[in-house]
Formats: structure tokens, C-alpha cells, sequence
């Protein structure tokens, strides 16, 4: 998974990709090239997994008899552009989640290739922080992780603890995260995040956790990291947030990129298409 720039690249491979071309005037930030993710889950059908039984297979040179392997993302093709703002939608389970950390480089696809110009970042519910340490340790180690020098850090620190909202109802930011709702966690790993412009930025449901006033405040913000260059996906169930942030949504449904488009058109498809699967 490329993590450096490759702009030369990337205008030779925009020429060859189908209809899902680059526009000339735009620049590919991600390109996603008929990706298959394929999970192994062991012990699958539960049993024979005792280590004598492993060890016994592996002397044998046997694959575990309950391994079974789950396709969850089916030759995705797409082009996204710098200054963009794509949503994705699906039901549960289409491959929402794996798509996007297969673009983080976190997943490697089976076949199919992903490009991405610039480092994106993952912003997800389970974005990793240090349970035991303060909400404000957590701040200074990640804004440390995200390549900020100590000046840098000190400079942002108190816009961060101000936008997740943590202290509004008193000094929360100075107890362990063990201690936050997973409402106030999401909160604040989702306000250090957005404390520097990301290349691209890949936020999973994150935005869902806030109440409505953070939920505003973080709109607003995902807006400016777009100005900011960035190409922002955002995986999210809950419509009107797709219908606000993103002018462009790809619809997944069981692996599949059912569709590509202006969001007004995929999402009317889609609720259409939830519709009649509730009846
Ligand atoms: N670690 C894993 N090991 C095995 N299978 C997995 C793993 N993670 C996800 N899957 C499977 O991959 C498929 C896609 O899951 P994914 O989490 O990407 O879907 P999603 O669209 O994000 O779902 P949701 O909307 O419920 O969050 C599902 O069938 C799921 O069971």
C-alpha cells in the first residue's frame, strides 16, 4: 500500500482505469482497483481446535478443518479525488468497515490493488488510545502520534479539549478514559484527529456518537478539512449525516458496489432499496 506521494503515477493509472476515469482537472487521491477482501476465521465450526489437535495438523502439514473464509468486499473499483467528500452506506455487514481500513492499509486485499496519494488516516470508533491514561495524556500522545512536535501540541491542546466538549460538565479531561462514556471517548479521539489536516481522512461512524451540538460543531469541521485539501470518506448509518457532509456516496450491499453517484441519487436508491427489504 503505497504511503508516499506518487504523483506521476497516479496521472498514467487515471488514463487506464474504465469509465471510473479521473477527470483531467481533478486529482486522484485514492484509487481503488477491483479489490476482493477475503477474512480467514479459524475454528469456525468449533471442535477440533484444542492445540494437540493443532499441533497434530501442523506435524501433518493439514489446514485447520474449521477454517472458513468470509469475501466481504467484491472487486470495488472507484476513483476519489482531492477536495471530495464521499459518503458510504450499505446495510450491516456489506463491507463498509473492511473497505475503509483496507484504504488505511490496515487490510490487505486478496487481489485488486489500492493507491493512495498521501498517508490517509483512520478515524474509527475504535481508534486506539490508552484507556488507563488521562484524557488529557491521551491528547498529548496522540497528537504526538499524528507526527505534531511538543510546540505544536502545546499550541492545540486546549482547541482540542474545547471541541470534544469533555470538561463542559467538569474536569473529566484530568481522569483515566476508563472512566469516559464511549460517547465522551469517541468524542475526544475524534477531536484530536481533527486537530490537523489529514490527506485523507476515513471516519467510521464517529460522528454518530456526539450529541447534536458536537455533531454540528463536527460537520462543520469535516467541512474544513476538506478545504483543506483532503479527501474525507465517511462511513455513517445515519442518512441525514451522508446527506450533509457528502456530495458523492458509494452504496455497498453485500461486498458490492451497487452504486457510485451524486448522494441525493444513490441514497434515494437506496432507502428505496431498504424499503422494500423491511416489507
Ligand atoms: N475480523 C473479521 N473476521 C472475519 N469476518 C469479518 C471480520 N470483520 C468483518 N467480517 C465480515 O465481513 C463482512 C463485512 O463486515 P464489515 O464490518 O466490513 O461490514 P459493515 O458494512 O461495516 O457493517 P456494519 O454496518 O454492521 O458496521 C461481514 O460479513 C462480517 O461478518
Amino acid at each position: 500500500m503505497a504511503d508516499q506521494p506518487v504523483p506521476s503515477f497516479f496521472d498514467e493509472q487515471a488514463e487506464t482505469l474504465d469509465d471510473r476515469v479521473a477527470p483531467a482537472d481533478r486529482e486522484p487521491t485514492v484509487i481503488v482497483d477491483d479489490v476482493h477482501i477475503v477474512y480467514r476465521v479459524y475454528g469456525a465450526s468449533g471442535g477440533r481446535n484444542s492445540p494437540t489437535a493443532a499441533l497434530s495438523r501442523i506435524l501433518r502439514r493439514q489446514n485447520s478443518p474449521s477454517m472458513r473464509e468470509v469475501h466481504a468486499v467484491k472487486g470495488v473499483t472507484f476513483v476519489a479525488h482531492k477536495g471530495e467528500a464521499i459518503g458510504i452506506v450499505g446495510s450491516n455487514g456489506s463491507g463498509k468497515s473492511t473497505l475503509l481500513r483496507a484504504i488505511a492499509g490496515l487490510l490487505p486485499p486478496r487481489s485488486g490493488t489500492v493507491y493512495t496519494n498521501g498517508q490517509p488516516s483512520l478515524l474509527g470508533v475504535n481508534a486506539a488510545l490508552m484507556n488507563d491514561l488521562t484524557g488529557e495524556r491521551n491528547v498529548v500522545l496522540g497528537c504526538l502520534a499524528m507526527g505534531m512536535n511538543p510546540a505544536q501540541v502545546k499550541q492545540h491542546y486546549q482547541q482540542i479539549v474545547d471541541f470534544s466538549g469533555i470538561n463542559e460538565r467538569g474536569d473529566f479531561i484530568s481522569l483515566p478514559m476508563r472512566t469516559y462514556s464511549s460517547g465522551m471517548a469517541a468524542r475526544l479521539r475524534f477531536s484530536i484527529a481533527a486537530a490537523k489536516s489529514h490527506d485523507v481522512l476515513l471516519i467510521d461512524e464517529a460522528l454518530a456518537t456526539g450529541d447534536a451540538a458536537f455533531q454540528k460543531r463536527s460537520e462543520e469541521r469535516v467541512r474544513e478539512l476538506r478545504g483543506q485539501a483532503g479527501t474525507v470518506f465517511v462511513v455513517s448509518h445515519q442518512n441525514r449525516t451522508i446527506r450533509d457532509m457528502c456530495e458523492r456516496t458509494l452504496w455497498l450491499e453485500a461486498g458490492v458496489l451497487r452504486m457510485d453517484g451524486p448522494t441525493e441519487e444513490v441514497m434515494s436508491a437506496y432507502e428505496e432499496f431498504s424499503r422494500t427489504r423491511r416489507r
